[in-house]
């Protein structure tokens, strides 16, 4: 059997001297889709950015790909092919979506999907019927939609995202829902922060639910 694409085991985070994460061990296979879920406050944000290198002082196993990334910075990783969609979802806001979507690309990746606008535009519709659209003139949804998509565009080999179903529409819950679903299709493995159980179902595979700070169940969502 294959290693999984990410295997972090004994991770410790901190924000200075609160200790935030304790021991957490979790994996994400190639292909596979991941909740990571849990109450506000519950540690799930700092674990996507543990996991990303932006946190002084973490501790513990991270293997990406087979390779120990734990000492290496956010900017390593990301050309690794980690793609990271952090909570604040900023686009350039005078910048169309076209060129938000240009603003991301990077070389192909050996062994990853290299993702162009007219690939991305299936998967995402609404940004394919805005190309021009400036990004300041989205809604938080769109503009959501759009980060993901612009990180895609570095080809990455996992997607880290954190809480896409937050404060959008329902409408575009369930469109950011069919989105993951198609991008599980063609090979993408992600893991997600969310509360939102009823997303978490429609998309994941199983899910690690979190409480303060503590992995206190895993496994399956039904
Ligand atoms: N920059 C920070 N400095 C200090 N403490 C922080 C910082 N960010 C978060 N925390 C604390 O770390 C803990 C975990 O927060 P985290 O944001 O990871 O939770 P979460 O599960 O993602 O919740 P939410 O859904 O509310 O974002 C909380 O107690 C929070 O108050």
């Amino acid at each position: 059997m294959s290693a999984p694409l990410l295997n972090a085991e004994g991770l410790n985070a901190f924000y200075g001297r609160a200790h935030i994460l304790f021991d957490l061990k979790l994996e994400v296979g190639r292909g596979e889709v991941v909740a990571l879920m849990g109450p506000n406050g519950a540690g799930k944000s700092t674990t996507l950015k543990a996991l990303m290198g932006l946190l002084e002082g973490t501790q513990g196993k991270v293997a990406f790909d087979g390779r120990d990334i734990l000492r290496l910075p956010p900017y390593k990783r990301a050309r690794l092919g980690l793609g990271f969609v952090p909570e604040d979802r900023r686009v350039f806001t005078e910048l169309s979506v076209m060129e938000n979507l240009e603003a991301g690309r990077q070389p192909p990746r050996p062994g990853a999907t290299t993702w162009t606008p007219d690939a991305l535009f299936e998967i995402f519709p609404n940004l394919g019927a805005m190309p021009k659209r400036l990004g300041g003139q989205m809604s938080g949804g769109e503009q959501q939609m759009l980060t993901i998509a612009r990180t895609l565009m570095g080809n990455p080999h996992l997607l880290l995202l954190d809480e896409p179903s937050e404060g959008v529409a329902p409408v575009i819950v369930e469109q950011m829902a069919a989105m993951i679903v198609k991008l599980k299709r063609a090979g993408m493995a992600v893991l997600l922060c969310e509360q939102n159980v009823h997303f978490a179902r429609l998309v994941s595979d199983r899910a690690y639910q979190l409480d303060h700070g503590r992995i206190v169940r895993e496994g399956g969502l039904d």
